[in-house]
């Protein structure tokens, strides 16, 4: 029994542990004032760099210092033995030692953390006592204990949940629309995904709600903590299924004191573009496969094109030409390069065969040095320009797939189907995104145009002008303006984030990425993604029974063996989805993935509800049950077919974002890896199973079922009619 006097003594660590919080992050602030304050263009280079690393980190750690204000410390260890508890250590957000440089407060991270996720009644890793301390605000206002005794334990205590009553009242907490960590009752089976290695790549394969997506945030953090010289330059990449879900979350990192995550979707991964709208499944389904990197090419082939005959171009009275043989041999030298740096040796061998024909017409000799000068005037030609551009244009990757993809000659010639084909101006898609990138590789550098030159150009003039009046200003008129303009533009450079640096680079390579919902992507994305992580240190999430895209996983091993060679660590208790809707979903599981098996639920509720309606009631039925929710927030799930005419009966709902609505009106893949604390989906009998697996498994204490024609099988039977 957890005394009073337990209480007390418990408060007065932790307010001690609150002070040297306030005092560390005192010396931190003063520290990082100092650095700035020696900032300047003095000194050499080298102390420059290191004053400005070491403000970053201070920088880093008072982010991280002000972040762990909430629940600072959590829990403690006892070890020893059960009757002269020995050494306690207190686990917390973040590591601090005491003035005499002793440890007071473990970061969870540190190995010395470790059995405090990793004890189990049968293997309590040197443990006699885990304690969860649970505070509001600075105050500690109760515990849970959990004695490793093994002496009195039954069975069946050896199997229970670590720190089951701090889990369990975690868990009935409301949905707040934004996804929190889990430091303080992180489960062991959760403890050996995110303390896996940092090598090779990590496969997390487990059913709804069994923590995947938190693991992997709380795997980033651990990941950064304990290999931070590896990463911290490289960076680390999430990628999630949309952006709604990157928002949804995006604070748990930051809460867990870190900042340096880039946090993607496939849509978001060619940087300049955020395509969200997705191709019907025949399409997706095409875009998606491997065979189109052939398709790719060809498509790049197809633009590197040789007149049928001998070129010939109108100068004037001068007619030139260039041999058919000439220019098959110009195309065979230049198509071993990126399309674009094979332009130039394209044209380059046709203005010399060009300057070449013009010298022997005009008798002129056949000077190395005149037929440079030649070749440059002839460049300077417009028949000539237009007759390259015409054979080898100069390619960007939008140019490239959007012209392929709105003319059925191109299709064609890339060996591709009709239905790819879209009206000009149509918006990119998702799909789209991998074959940009795939684009990108094949057309090399983007040629430079005469206005991003003049764009650069007037940048440097600006720096210079702005250097120019700060030495005047500050009266350091001696120092050289174009140095100081430049020493200021590398500044400005240092100083934007390994994140940020990351997220508009696509050559980026990245020191860890982590795919969630990774079921999702195609192998074209797989593609995409594995071009940033060239170590294939990666951590890859999800679940095969919940597969929507039609050019998605069916295996891991389909999608990843032909890079590496990957482990798996399972996840198997559903801490989101009570066992009564768990145990109708286990049956819609068992029809469309009959290998996969359902996840064992903690939590209790309601068994899931099922009305009959019509047309005409469906806005009666739903508008009385959106008015009667749960505690929390409700989500109203359908197809995309559906979802406009659903949307219409809550116009309030859809005009606020679906993380911040009490209540959201959401498509299957809308809400894909986010919960609600009650869920209604119209239209169950118009889904397809795996999208039926996936709406339902969205709640964590109600579900509703709004069905018109026939249920289906899968649900008939366990849901009650009201
Ligand atoms: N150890 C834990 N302690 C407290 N809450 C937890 C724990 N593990 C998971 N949860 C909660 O369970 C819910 C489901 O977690 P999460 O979204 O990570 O599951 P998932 O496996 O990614 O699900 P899905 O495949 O359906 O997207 C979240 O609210 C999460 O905070």
């Amino acid at each position: 029994m957890i005394q009073r006097q337990d209480i007390q003594l418990e408060q007065e660590r932790v307010s001690m542990l609150y002070r040297r919080l306030d005092t560390v992050r005192e010396q931190t602030e003063k520290a990082l004032a100092g650095a700035h304050a020696r900032g300047g263009p003095g000194g050499t280079r080298q102390a420059r760099v290191e004053r400005e690393v070491a403000a970053d980190e201070y920088a880093r750690r008072l982010a991280q210092l002000n972040s762990v204000e909430r629940g600072l410390c959590f829990g403690r260890i006892d070890l020893g033995r059960i009757d002269e508890l020995g050494e306690a250590l207190y686990i917390g957000r973040v590591g601090l030692r005491n003035e005499e440089h002793e440890t007071v407060l473990v970061d969870w991270r540190a190995p010395a953390a470790r059995p405090f996720y990793a004890a189990t009644a049968s293997d309590p890793a040197g443990l006699v006592r885990r304690r969860h301390l649970r505070t509001r605000g600075r105050t500690v206002v109760g515990m849970d204990d959990e004695v490793f005794d093994l002496t009195q334990m039954s069975d069946g205590d050896r199997d229970t949940l670590v720190g089951e009553a701090a889990l369990l009242a975690a868990l009935e907490r409301g949905r707040t629309g934004r996804m929190g960590d889990v430091v303080a009752t992180i489960q062991t089976e959760q403890d050996r995904v995110i303390r896996s290695g940092l090598h090779g790549t990590l496969v997390v394969q487990g059913g709804p709600g069994t923590g995947k997506t938190v693991a992997a945030l709380h795997r980033a953090a651990y990941l950064l903590y304990t290999y931070r010289d590896t990463l911290e330059r490289r960076g680390v990449l999430v990628v999630g299924p949309n952006a709604t879900f990157s928002r949804y979350i995006e604070q748990v990192l930051p809460a867990l004191g870190e900042t340096d995550v880039v946090l993607s979707s496939v849509g978001e991964l060619f940087p300049g573009l955020a395509a969200t709208q997705v191709d019907v499944p025949g399409v997706a389904r095409i875009k998606g496969d491997l065979a189109m990197v052939e398709a790719m090419a060809r498509a790049v082939a197809d633009r590197q094109r040789v007149p049928d005959g001998d070129l010939e171009i109108e100068l004037g009275p001068l007619t030139l030409t260039v041999p058919h043989a000439v220019c098959v041999k110009a195309r065979k030298r230049a198509s071993r390069h990126p399309h674009n740096a094979g332009r130039k040796l394209f044209a380059l061998d046709l203005l010399r065969a060009l300057a070449l024909d013009e010298a022997r017409r005009l008798d002129a000799p056949d000077d190395p040095e005149d037929l440079e000068y030649a070749r440059k005037l002839l460049w300077q030609e417009p028949q000539v320009r237009e007759a390259i551009d015409a054979l080898w244009p100069a390619l960007t990757p939008y140019r490239l797939v959007g012209e392929l993809f709105t003319d059925p000659v191109r299709l064609a010639a890339a060996g591709l189907s009709e239905d790819l084909l879209r009206p000009r101006g149509a918006p990119w898609t998702v799909d789209d995104v991998p074959l940009l990138d795939e684009a990108a590789e094949l057309v090399g550098e983007e040629p430079q145009t005469q206005a991003q030159r003049t764009a650069a150009r007037r940048a440097r003039e600006e720096d210079e002008l702005y250097a120019r009046e700060v030495l005047t200003i500050t009266g350091l008129e001696d120092i050289d303006v174009a140095a100081f303009a430049e020493w200021q533009h590398d500044r400005g450079r240092e100083y934007l984030t390994t994140a940020s640096r990351a997220a508009a680079d696509r050559g980026w390579i990245y020191g860890h990425v982590i795919v969630d919902e990774a079921q999702e992507l195609s192998a074209m994305a797989w593609r995409m993604v594995m071009r940033r992580v060239p170590t294939r240190s990666m951590t890859v999430v999800g679940d095969l029974g919940q597969t929507g895209n039609a050019a998605g996983a069916r295996s891991w091993g389909e999608m990843l063996d032909g890079y590496v060679r990957w482990r798996e660590e399972r996840l198997t208790v559903n801490y989101r989805t009570p066992k009564e809707i768990m145990d109708v979903a286990a049956d819609v599981l068992r029809e469309v993935a009959p290998d996969q098996k359902p996840p064992r639920s903690v939590r209790h509720g309601e068994p899931p509800h099922a009305i009959r309606v019509t047309p005409h009631t469906l806005p009666g039925v739903l508008a009385r049950l959106v008015g009667t929710p749960v505690d929390g927030r409700l989500a109203v799930i359908t197809t995309d077919e559906r979802y406009a005419e659903v949307a219409a009966l809550l116009p309030e709902a859809v005009t606020l974002d679906p993380l911040d609505s009490p209540v959201a009106v959401l498509t299957v893949t809308r809400s894909k890896g986010l919960e609600f604390d009650e869920v209604i989906v119209v239209a169950p009998e118009e889904m397809a199973g795996r999208e039926l697996y996936v709406a339902m498994t969205r709640a964590t204490r109600r579900l509703t079922v709004l069905h018109e024609g026939e249920l289906p099988a899968t649900l008939r039977g366990a849901t009650r009619r009201v």
